[in-house]
């Protein structure tokens, strides 16, 4: 029988992270004290964790980081000045603000405002044109984390059928442009897609970002699929779960990302390296 291979995202953060101590040492025996800047507006509570999670992630790996808390009511004008602000400071390397946003603020025009070269989220207009040009300078941290989860399974996307379910500026668009530049053949199906299901049985590799707990069942893919589950959800029983049914799907894939444990995880690590990147440059 064939053991499926669990893509263990919490065990190659944590290689990634202990390779930046060494990384974060060598700049600071330089004098230079790598610095992100995290924003957070408001008091949604996962983005409360996921913004605590990051501080102690980066204090540990050698980062220092520099937290901007800011109310609810803040107003685009004030969250844009602060940007412009951290722009010009030569001591901070990376700036991250964490979506969502409260509605009063254009996502779009706030990552638009970030230095490019210090927007280490990737989601800045060029470095999402650099990326689709297959030029990559700085990428988002999700789909980052999935291709060196897959590169460190050795897992070659060349050639491979790829479906990706869900077109987000965070993950389905970005990952669908970094597994054709990895030379993948890519679809791209979201919640208007009239076959789906239909198009997820065909998939060599399949991605799902939909964002609905348990989406994606046993019926809806082949043998030996290889699957990356980036959902989050809570299902009926309160319980962690992702886009795709595990126990369902498990038995029959070749590898398959846990949540959590999969691709949260890396996340994390990717924005880490990209803090690390640029303060070293
Ligand atoms: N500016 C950004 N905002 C958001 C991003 C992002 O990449 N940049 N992504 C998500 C949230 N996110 C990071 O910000 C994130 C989500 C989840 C995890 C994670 O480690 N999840 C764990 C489970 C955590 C739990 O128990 O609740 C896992 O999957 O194992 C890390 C980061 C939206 N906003």
């Amino acid at each position: 029988m064939m053991m499926t291979e669990i893509l263990d995202g919490r065990a190659l953060s944590h290689k990634i992270r202990q390779q930046l101590k060494q990384r974060t040492a060598r700049l600071r025996e330089r004098g230079i004290v790598p610095a992100l800047a995290v924003i957070l507006v408001g008091t949604d509570s996962a983005s409360q964790i996921y913004v605590r999670n990051k501080h102690r992630a980066a204090a540990e790996v050698g980062l220092a980081t520099h937290d901007f808390k800011l109310p609810e009511t803040t107003t685009e004008e004030e969250l844009l000045a602060l940007i412009a602000k951290l722009n010009v400071d030569p001591s901070i390397h990376g700036i991250l603000v964490q979506l969502p946003l409260p509605p009063q603020i254009d996502s779009a025009k706030i990552t638009a405002e970030i230095d490019p070269s210090k927007d280490v989220d990737g989601f800045h207009p060029l470095n999402v044109g650099q990326l689709f040009l297959n030029n990559p300078q700085s990428l988002p941290c999700t789909p980052h984390g999935i291709m060196r989860l897959l590169a460190e399974h050795q897992i070659d996307v060349a050639g491979k059928h790829a479906v990706v379910v869900g077109r987000s500026n965070i993950v389905g668009r970005p990952i669908a442009a970094l597994l054709l530049n990895a030379d993948a053949t890519v679809t791209v199906t979201h919640s208007k897609t009239a076959n789906l299901r239909e198009l997820t049985r065909q998939a060599d590799i399949l991605i799902v970002a939909i964002g609905r707990a348990e989406f994606i069942k046993a019926a809806d893919v082949k043998p030996g699929v290889v699957v990356v589950d980036v959902g989050m959800n809570r299902n009926a029983a309160g319980k962690l779960v992702g886009d795709v049914d595990f126990t369902e799907v498990e038995p029959i894939a070749e590898a398959i990302t846990p949540v959590p444990g999969g691709v949260g995880p890396m996340t994390i690590a990717l924005l880490l390296e990209q803090t690390v990147k640029f303060a070293e440059r």
